[in-house]
């Protein structure tokens, strides 16, 4: 698995952290930035990271801000992006059990390094349960369908 991660400003040290972990498990990834706490916007690395999973390149992402809410805002406007902003174990286990959530997005002003490589973890480690909630996820990209209709 080769992932995409992305953060502003306010989520970088929380990016550092996590990329230490995934590096003691041999996890690849490409950071697409920022790649300092200079002030950046979070929309310009939501985009980038939501558009390389989307496109099949990377198979998850994971993307972090202060809150973890603005850049999800902004990966979930990629049409095929399903972004989960988490900060509890229970929410990024089941993002991807009942969602099949692509990217987990978290705060580097909410969360420690240790509850969010526990939800890294979570987010990597279990697979999604199909059968009811795949119905569920086709009638979300139906809606994306009828917006980019429109
Ligand atoms: O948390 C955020 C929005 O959801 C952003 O990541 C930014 O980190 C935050 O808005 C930036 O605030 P700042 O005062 O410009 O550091």
């Amino acid at each position: 698995m080769v992932l995409a991660l992305g953060s502003d400003h306010g989520g970088y040290a929380l990016k550092e952290e996590v990329k230490k972990y995934l590096d003691s498990r041999g996890i690849a990834y490409h950071d697409f930035g920022c790649h300092s706490t200079d002030s950046c916007d979070y929309p310009v690395f939501g985009k980038m990271v939501g558009e390389a999973v989307a496109s099949g390149e990377y198979e998850r992402g994971l993307l972090f801000c202060g809150t973890g809410i603005g850049i999800s805002i902004a990966a979930n406007k990629v049409k095929g992006v399903r972004a989960a902003c988490c900060s509890d174990c229970f929410s990024a286990k089941y993002t991807r059990m009942h969602n099949d959530a692509n990217i987990l997005a978290m705060g580097g002003r909410v969360v420690g390094p240790g509850l969010a490589i526990e939800m890294v973890a979570l987010f990597l480690d279990t697979e999604f349960e199909g059968g009811r909630h795949q119905r569920r996820i086709d009638l979300v990209s139906q809606i994306e369908a009828e917006n980019a209709a429109k």
